[in-house]
């Protein structure tokens, strides 16, 4: 754990939230890790896991970020040679300092691959998952509109579309979300280059992608008014946390909630452009800066997959067909996403932690990454591997950095040290038991809250 340098308390220069939030441009840098501020601008180019990590955490409290990315302990002297002062107040809610817990399985998990002498990043399987996926999105694509036969039948189009929705997924739960953790190779550029296929083939924003899940989800997982993927407005469509009010419009709301999931992909090509943009932030997590490259990569997918998907194909088909073959695609892919992270988070059996009034979370986080979650098929390698193994939730948030491959692997180590510990590890035998368990949470939140009581 990282402790303030020894330095007399009357030199201790102190930084709010809001002044540390200043220094969040290339060219004046501080980060704050368990309460300490470290003005890091002279090591971002020199940074081994590259500049980009750094520039989007720039102004913020990055202290579980850090302890996730790096091994227990390994680079703590190196952050030291960067101290400036401490931090007074905090933006959003903190965790206590790393329990036993924490500290015991980072470090198992860590012994195992130093044991087998295996690297966390680097398996060629991955290589031939990414090849599948980019093979089936570019064949069904291409079939669909340009091939003849085939483009001559629209039940044949149809059903291209569908397996191109599927394949737009699968880009997002694997080359995408494995880029997005750093989980793949220890290069940079292939982080960035597998980021920008989001960009171009599915039209999204890799870089919102980071502020959601990267820097949102995975700090702040199920803590409402923290993570960015149970925002919700007062009243909203649906009532997925206990914390929200409740309306009479959410009683039924099991019943047509899952519906409207198949609206996700076009959602989130639209709000891109206004949360990078407009409100330059993504809900509580502020955007900084863009690179000329997150610039390029964002302008250009949007153009790009304009050309692919529409433009073009109407130079071969009416505009209604490519319109509706578009849809067809876009439900797919976003009842396949959205379904399969519900599965995970908004469900019955998981917590909702909440900070105290000092804005600190009671539990380790390492302790709330598992009981936040949910896991399911574990012995299921068709689920394994056409959800990204997010089936291996709980060690997917633990260990975000380790290629997904290694997953079924490791599992064991986690869930045994969860049982040592006493943590609860939430787990169902069935993708469809997992997912029966978040409509029963969406019913349950539905009803008046004093007739659950
Ligand atoms: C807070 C956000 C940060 C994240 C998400 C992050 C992420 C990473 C990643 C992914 C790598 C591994 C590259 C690889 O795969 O080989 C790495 C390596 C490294 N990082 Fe960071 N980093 C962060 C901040 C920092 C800071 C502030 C420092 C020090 C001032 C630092 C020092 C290092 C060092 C020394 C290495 C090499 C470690 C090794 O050899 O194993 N990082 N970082």
């Amino acid at each position: 754990m990282i402790t303030a340098p020894d330095i007399h308390n009357s030199l201790l220069k102190t930084f709010t939230w809001e002044e540390l939030s200043k220094h969040n441009t290339p060219d004046d840098a501080y980060i704050a890790v368990r309460g300490s501020v470290y003005d890091i601008t002279n090591f971002i180019n020199r940074h081994p896991g590259g500049e980009d990590i750094l520039l989007m955490v720039a102004g913020k409290d990055a202290t579980q970020i850090f302890e996730t990315y790096h091994e227990l302990g390994k680079v703590d002297l190196t952050l030291k040679k960067y101290y400036i002062g401490a931090l007074i107040s905090n933006e959003l809610p903190v965790f206590p300092d790393q329990s036993d817990f924490h500290k015991t399985v980072k470090k198992r998990v860590e012994d195992y691959f130093r044991k087998n002498q295996l690297d966390p990043k680097n398996t060629p399987f991955i290589w031939i998952r990414y090849a599948w996926i980019y093979g089936l999105l570019i064949g069904s694509y291409y079939s669909q509109y340009y091939i003849p036969f085939v483009s001559d039948h629209i039940l044949l189009q149809v059903l291209l579309a569908i397996a191109l929705g599927f394949a737009a997924a699968q880009v997002g739960l694997n080359p995408l979300h494995d880029a997005s953790h750093f989980a793949v190779t220890h290069n940079p550029w292939v982080w960035k280059l597998l980021g920008a296929t989001h960009d171009f083939l599915n039209g999204s924003s890799f870089l919102v992608w980071e502020y959601q899940h990267f820097l949102g989800h995975h700090v702040y997982t199920n803590i409402a008014d923290a993570d960015p993927d149970i925002v919700t407005g007062d009243p909203d469509i649906r009532r997925i946390k206990p914390s929200q009010r409740w309306f009479s419009h959410y009683m039924n709301q099991h019943l047509f909630v899952p519906l409207i999931y198949g609206f996700l992909a076009f959602k989130v090509r639209i709000q891109d452009i206004f949360i990078l943009y407009v409100y330059k932030s993504n809900d509580r997590i502020r955007v900084n800066q863009l690179t000329s490259w997150h610039t390029f990569a964002f302008w250009g997918g949007k153009a790009f997959f304009i050309l692919y998907r529409v433009l073009v194909p109407m130079l071969f088909h009416s505009a209604w067909k490519v319109l509706a073959l578009l849809v067809i695609a876009d439900f797919t892919a976003s009842y396949w996403l959205a379904c399969s992270f519900q599965a995970n988070h908004v469900v019955d059996e998981v917590e909702w932690p909440l900070p105290d009034d000092s804005g600190l979370v009671q539990t380790d986080w390492a302790e709330m990454q598992v009981i936040t979650t949910q896991d399911y098929a574990h012995d299921s390698a068709f689920w394994t591997s056409i959800v990204g193994s997010l089936n291996f939730q709980a060690v997917h948030h633990l260990f975000p950095q380790i290629s997904q491959h290694h997953y079924p692997l490791i599992a064991p180590i986690v869930k045994e040290t969860c049982a040592e510990y006493g943590i609860r590890y939430y787990y169902k035998d069935t993708f469809w038991e997992a997912f029966r368990s978040h409509v029963e949470h969406l019913h349950n939140m539905g009803q008046p809250p004093n007739k659950l009581d």
